[in-house]
């Protein structure tokens, strides 16, 4: 069974339905996203194999699902490190961050040396609101996540890949290819581009929200937040 996608359209059109209808509220989601985010990671790089843990955090909610992971990352007892260089003045942001300070989380400015003591990295600068060419100073982060060594786990999308199209044909992100991606709720069409590991994550969609976006909601085990999916489609 092929995997169903949501466009990014359809996925902003989901997020508000869940929060209108739905009657979530913008950090329930946040929380679970990131919730889904570190068991992601837990899963594929287990503490015992590195620790160190760079978050690459961008000015929109993908980038409250960087900052809500870290915190979980922090308690499973990683080493997070968080860069964020657009700090929005919303007040769920600044919490998110005031979170991180109290457990001693460092906030870093260079991401390129940063990387130099890292043992893995989250990609959550940009998710289904992506459009265009990537703006300052994300262009070089981008640059230095394509090139690294070492893995890169994307939240939601790689970042600076259109969210239809995959990566961009040339410059800033053409050559930029995570080796982990968890979707949030649904994949995004860029999905077809990807080659690595994938999750699904987010177990919180009622069937009827499922059925009118018309993606399967998949068969997730146990406590799990997640479930990998092959690259011929769910396993349901
Ligand atoms: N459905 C779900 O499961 C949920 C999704 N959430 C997350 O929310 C994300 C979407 O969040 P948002 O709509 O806030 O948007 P994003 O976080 O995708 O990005 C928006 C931000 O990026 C900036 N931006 C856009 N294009 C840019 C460019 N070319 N260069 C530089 N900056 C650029 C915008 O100005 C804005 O500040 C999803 O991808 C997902 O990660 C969760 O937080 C909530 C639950
Ligand atoms: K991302």
């Amino acid at each position: 069974m092929a995997l169903k996608t949501l466009s990014a359209k359809a996925a902003a059109a989901l997020d508000r339905d869940l929060m209108s209808a739905g009657a979530f509220s913008l950090d329930q989601l946040m929380e679970l996203a990131g919730l889904s985010v570190s068991q992601v990671v837990y899963r594929v790089h287990p503490v015992s194999k590195g620790s160190r843990v760079l978050v690459a955090v961008g000015p929109g909610n993908n980038g409250g699902d960087g900052l809500v992971a870290a915190r979980h990352l922090r308690q499973y007892g990683y080493q997070p490190s968080v860069y964020y260089p657009k700090r929005p003045k919303n007040d769920l942001y600044q919490r998110l961050a005031k979170q991180l300070e109290d457990l001693d989380v460092p906030f870093v400015d260079d991401f390129p040396t940063a990387l130099q003591s890292a043992d893995h990295v989250i990609d959550a600068i940009f998710g289904f609101s992506f459009s265009g060419e990537v703006r300052e100073p994300f262009p070089a982060v981008i640059q230095a996540m394509a090139e690294t060594k070492l893995p890169v786990t994307s939240v939601d999308a790689p970042s600076s890949w259109d969210i239809e199209e995959g990566p961009p044909k040339s410059g800033v992100g053409s050559n930029f290819h995570p080796d982990v991606l968890i979707s949030l709720t649904a994949p995004k069409p860029l999905v077809k581009h990807f080659r690595g590991r994938h999750f699904i994550g987010g177990r919180f969609v009622a069937p009827g929200i499922a059925k009118k976006y018309d993606f399967d909601v998949p068969a997730y085990e146990g406590v799990d937040q997640i479930v990998e999916v092959g690259p011929e489609g769910l396993k349901l």
